[in-house]
């Protein structure tokens, strides 16, 4: 039985610790005290009641952090539970994960965040950081109260599955940011232009005869903000990056030195707009697939450093709200499972260095969002994942943890294996194990 809270010590041995954030890459051993990272190199004299791993060899990252997951609870408990989502994390590599607010309630309430915050240390997998809403109920009009938001142990602010609604909402949120230092992360789209469309528009949506979402949808927002944010200052996050004028705008913010950041997922660098054909309303999220030119910009913006981390919007619905006609199912997929392996694509094609796939998948979210993990450090705290490169696996149904199947990934190969996650000096997941930690 592994030990289910606490902080744990451990000494893991035989491994290649790899942090490009430290600039540590060795082999060696780790030994872990209390939680927190005491030495490495070789390590033998330690005492006997130290539990020992065996790394095989295999390359210790930083335990991944995202940004932006949809765990459910409370309200959705049939999609996904905070317990559920956390086993899916640690079986990704997550050993931090930030939990959107589009809850019932809505995370709009201090004992909200109070409560997600105690669940998920009962259930002790990884950290979760709670993301306030920025307006009361999502309802795009009054600001939530951002400062006992925080103080309760929000991170950051959010109507996600909603944009913030106008611009003047956003102005007064970006000034709150100013004083608490949170970012305010904003799903960009103007939902006059996505006016009840269902995919990307383009040839594909033409010839399925769904309705559309344009790229102006996102990038019109994605304007609005940044210009809200020359006004205003703060911290202003996008979220779910998908197009190319997206990116653009981006990079020209940044250039102008505005404190800007942006996230994309993994699907919007694997796919297209065509998976729509093959996966149907397993490839139906919001924003949309879109086509070729936006995922080849979105892997140059990952590459160049306009894109500053890759978040897996983690969106659990159940079989029976997918399996419903096209126009009829629930925007959203999940991702936290794949996320890793589908980054590691990037690597494989050489476009994308295996240094930088960790930064952005561990590090920068940690750093942008003022987190204390992300790093291999002494002191540290023990948050690391356990990578086999040379993996490679089909995906099938009982690949997931997570309480739905909703993924476009399902029945394809996948390589770079997640074998151990360790959380606070805990052994989380393992793969090897035949009772895996709480499955
Ligand atoms: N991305 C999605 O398609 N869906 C998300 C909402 C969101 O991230 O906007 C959800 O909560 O299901
Ligand atoms: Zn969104
Ligand atoms: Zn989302």
């Amino acid at each position: 039985m592994h030990q289910r809270e606490g902080k744990g010590s451990f000494l893991l041995k035989n491994v290649r610790m790899f942090d490009p954030a430290q600039q540590v890459d060795q082999f060696g051993d780790i030994l872990v005290l209390e939680g927190r990272v005491s030495r490495f190199g070789v390590v033998s004299d330690v005492s006997p009641s130290i539990p020992v791993h065996d790394g095989g060899g295999a390359l210790l990252v930083p335990g991944f952090v995202d940004v932006h997951a949809h765990f459910r609870e409370p309200g959705f408990e049939y999609k996904e539970t905070i317990e559920t989502g956390s086993k899916a994390a640690v079986s990704g590599g997550f050993t931090s994960v930030c939990v959107m607010a589009n809850t019932n309630p809505v995370n709009d309430h201090p004992d909200v965040t109070r409560e997600m915050i105690r669940k998920a240390k009962e259930v002790g997998l990884c950290r979760i950081f709670p993301i306030g809403a920025v307006s009361i109920g999502l309802k795009g009009e009054n600001l939530s109260e951002m400062v006992s938001l925080a103080q309760a142990g929000c991170i950051a602010f959010s109507d996600d599955g909603l944009p913030v609604r106008t611009a003047k909402l956003m102005r007064r949120a970006l000034e709150y940011s100013t004083m608490t230092g949170l970012p305010i992360i904003d799903h960009c789209e103007d939902r006059e232009l996505s006016d009840g469309g269902v995919m990307n528009e383009g040839w594909v949506s033409t010839t399925l005869g769904l309705k559309g979402i344009p790229n102006a949808s996102e990038d019109v927002v994605i304007a609005r903000d940044i210009e809200v944010l020359r006004l205003t200052g703060g911290k202003l996050h996008i979220a779910h990056l998908s197009t190319e004028g997206g990116v653009r705008l981006v990079r020209q913010a940044k250039k102008d030195g505005l404190p800007v950041t942006a996230e994309t997922c993994p699907h919007y660098f694997s796919l297209t707009d065509e998976s729509v054909r093959h996966h149907h309303t397993n490839a139906k999220m919001n924003p949309p697939l879109r086509q070729e030119a936006d995922r080849k910009a979105v892997i140059k913006g990952l590459s160049d450093g306009t894109i500053d981390m890759i978040a897996t919007d983690h969106a659990p619905h159940a079989s029976h709200e997918k399996e419903r006609e096209f126009d009829q199912a629930p925007f959203g997929i999940i991702g936290l499972e794949t996320a890793f392996s589908i980054g590691y694509e990037l690597v494989e094609s050489g476009e994308l260095k295996l240094e930088k796939l960790i930064l952005l998948m561990a590090n920068h979210p940690a750093r942008h969002f003022n987190l204390p993990v992300g790093e291999i450090r002494i002191d540290g705290l023990a948050d690391f994942v356990l990578l086999d490169l040379s993996k490679r696996q089909k995906v099938e149904k009982d690949f997931f943890r997570s309480k739905s199947r909703n993924s476009p990934f399902l029945g394809s190969m996948i390589g770079g294996e997640v074998k151990k996650t360790f959380m606070d000096g805990r052994l989380v997941f393992d793969r090897s194990d035949d009772q895996e930690v709480g499955r």
